[in-house]
């Protein structure tokens, strides 16, 4: 369920304006996709460079790759007391700067480690944003109880797929070890609302609603970057 629908210069830019963000001695959380990789990317020019004494948090499997490969000095989030600032993707982004995440299906760790960061900043392309959300929202399951979960999603109005591998027959399977529903609740008038129901679902991990939790959305565009902020 990726959505790739900017240009790669679109989500540099952001990815870019935002690693400037970070300062000397600084914790950062690293997102999972392609506008954050190139934050992570932009970081490690910094380590390299400039000498930029940082610990990256990643939020997923293939982040921790990418920042590994990239020589990005790296702690895991139980070894931290707090993060500085978590910089990650969104498949959607509204005007009171609410996301829809879980695009990679990295959506519970990037919920952690975002939630645990003093400021943390969206990055995307602009066509990430919306007025209202209204894409799939991702819910992590545990496999037992994908079909009970998938029931509940229904009784709330949404119309729940367990999301398919593309290389590997089956589902996917998260770098926790659990599945993944894509849920269409069409126009989500009430976010806050609706991920309420979802985090109190039983067999819900993490569902891919982050509402209140961004303080900046930095939107690359084609000739700069237009910041967000809430209020
Ligand atoms: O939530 C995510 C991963 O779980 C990503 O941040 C989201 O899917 C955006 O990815 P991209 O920047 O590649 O469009």
């Amino acid at each position: 369920m990726k959505t790739t629908g900017g240009t790669d210069d679109q989500k540099r830019r952001a990815g870019e304006r935002a690693a400037d963000l970070v300062t000397d001695g600084a914790t950062v959380g690293l997102g999972t996709g392609s506008t954050a990789a190139f934050a992570v990317r932009a970081i490690a020019r910094a380590v390299e460079e400039d000498g930029l004494d940082v610990r990256g948090v990643p939020t997923s499997f293939a982040t921790r790759e990418l920042a590994r490969e990239e020589g990005i000095p790296l702690a895991s989030l139980d070894e931290v007391e707090t993060v500085d600032v978590a910089i990650d993707g969104a498949d959607q982004v509204d005007d009171a700067l609410n996301a829809i995440k879980g695009g990679g299906a990295a959506h519970a760790r990037e919920k952690i480690v975002d939630a645990a960061a003093e400021r943390f900043v969206v990055v995307a392309d602009p066509s990430k944003t919306a007025a209202t959300l209204d894409r799939a929202v991702p819910v992590e399951v545990l496999p037992d109880a994908r079909t009970t979960v998938a029931a509940r999603l229904r009784e709330l109005g949404g119309d729940p797929t367990l999301r398919s591998a593309e290389r590997k027959d089956g589902p996917v399977v998260t770098d926790n070890g659990n599945l993944v529903l894509d849920c269409e609740f069409g126009a989500i008038d009430d976010p806050a609302s609706l991920a309420a129901d979802l985090s109190a679902t039983p067999g819900c991990v993490e569902h891919g609603l982050f509402v209140g939790m961004a303080d900046e959305v930095y939107v690359g565009t084609d000739d700069g970057v237009e910041v967000r902020t809430r209020g």
